[in-house]
């Protein structure tokens, strides 16, 4: 039988795993992006700017702190932190030009 017949119960035990993982990320993204929303909602009522570059260096100091920690690229880290905060932010700029 070829690989591509036989089932590899090793791969998809790790791969159950993956998507569990996979399923946790997206309900915390979904959670973050919830409450991210009401901040926007607030700044744009209380005329707060859409971003505060002093918060989002704290965030990634200590996100750095925590990947080193936890043996994980503090690299990468930043650049998923970055990726997710400038996507916040066009959300806070949408809310405040409506
Ligand atoms: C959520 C905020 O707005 C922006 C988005 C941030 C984030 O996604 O963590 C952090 C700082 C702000 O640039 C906030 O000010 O707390």
């Amino acid at each position: 039988m070829t690989s591509s017949t036989k089932p590899d119960r090793v791969l998809a035990g790790f791969r159950k795993s993956i998507d569990n993982i996979d399923a946790a990320l997206i309900h915390m993204l979904a959670e973050r992006f919830r409450i991210t929303q009401a901040v926007g909602e607030y700044k744009a009522k209380v005329t707060l700017p859409p971003a505060d570059p002093a918060r989002e260096q704290e965030q990634i100091a200590r996100l750095r702190r925590l990947a080193e920690e936890s043996e994980l690229d503090p690299e990468f880290s930043e650049k998923f932190l970055r990726f997710i905060i400038d996507e916040v932010i066009r959300h806070h700029e949408q809310a405040a030009s409506r």
